[in-house]
């Protein structure tokens, strides 16, 4: 681990730790059991300014077109949607975190020295505070990416939109998940908002979680909808294990290649594994 993730850890830490001893005073902790129904659960005891965040860290971007690059990530808690191979649980089916307010989230980038801050989730779209901390940070001088479902737009401006819209497949199962199978697929693809975010931000990636081949039409069909160009399109494979993404590589880089999209890898995983915090 390097100094920087060290130090942005520790902080974190030793935040949690302050707001763990202030619960029994006035402040709720927001480190919870299951709440299958919560969207962002705790909001309505939580101070106006506050922000659910279930990780904090410094990690090289894993995905996409700024794969390498040294980033904040800060990852809030709790989501609209609930894809059935969501690889951050914690954060949507489970969502878990401390409450955190903007200016303690503008001063752990601003210590963290780093200058690319990852906005991820859950769904960061839905966080109360988002918009004002996007702000913020860029006025501060930071490159803003937000990585989204992009089911809602708040009015927020970002230097790059990692939109990864929900296909069909996605949908969790409905015996198991009746009511969230039918607020997934009410909630998952709308192309007029999308069209919003991709028209008040910088620069956009449009990344799909491929799980098979037959989702391909799907794909085209929201990309023709959505008037994007072909190469501003990654395929990423589902999966959350080197061995998920090797299989998947053979299969789907040529779809990819052979529509002028991208193929994107998921780095993190080759480099870390999976796990929090990377
Ligand atoms: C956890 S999501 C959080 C942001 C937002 N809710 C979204 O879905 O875009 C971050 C990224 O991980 C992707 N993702 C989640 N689970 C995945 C999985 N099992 N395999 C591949 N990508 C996954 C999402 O599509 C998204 O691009
Ligand atoms: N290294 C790394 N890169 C990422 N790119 C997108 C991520 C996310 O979870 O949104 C992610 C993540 O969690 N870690
Ligand atoms: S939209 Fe994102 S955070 Fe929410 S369940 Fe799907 S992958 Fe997870
Ligand atoms: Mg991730």
């Amino acid at each position: 681990m390097s100094r920087k993730e060290a130090v942005s850890l520790t902080w974190f830490g030793s935040l949690l730790e302050t707001r763990c001893r202030l619960k029994s005073v006035d402040h709720p902790v927001d480190v919870l059991p299951a709440e299958d129904s919560a969207e962002t659960p705790g909001d309505s005891c939580a101070p106006a300014s506050s922000l659910l965040i279930s990780e904090t860290f410094v990690s090289r971007q894993g995905e996409g077109e700024l794969t390498g690059t040294e980033s904040v990530f800060i990852r809030t808690s709790g989501c609209n949607l609930r894809c059935w191979f969501c690889d951050t649980p914690y954060a949507s089916w489970k969502p878990e975190g401390a409450r955190l307010t903007v200016d303690d989230l503008l001063q752990l980038v601003a210590d963290s020295g780093v200058k690319h801050v990852v906005l991820t989730g859950g769904e960061p779209l839905i966080a109360k505070g988002i918009v004002s901390l996007i702000d913020q940070l860029r006025v501060a001088g930071n490159h803003v990416t937000i990585e989204t479902a992009g089911t809602v737009d708040p009015g927020v401006r970002c230097d790059l939109l990692s939109l990864s819209p929900k296909l069909r497949a996605s949908t969790p199962d409905e015996k198991d998940h009746p009511r969230w199978a039918k607020l997934h697929a009410e909630r998952r693809l709308p192309i007029n908002t999308m069209k919003q975010l991709i028209q008040s931000a910088e620069a956009t990636q449009v990344k799909f979680v491929v799980d098979s081949a037959d989702e391909l039409p799907e794909i085209d069909e929201v990309v023709r909808q959505l008037e994007i160009s072909a190469d501003s399109v990654y395929l990423m494979p589902q999966g959350i294990s080197v061995e998920q993404l090797d299989t998947a590589r053979p299969w789907l880089e040529p779809m990819a290649t052979l529509r002028g999209y991208q193929y994107c890898d998921r780095m993190q995983i080759r480099w870390y594994g999976n796990r929090r915090g990377t």
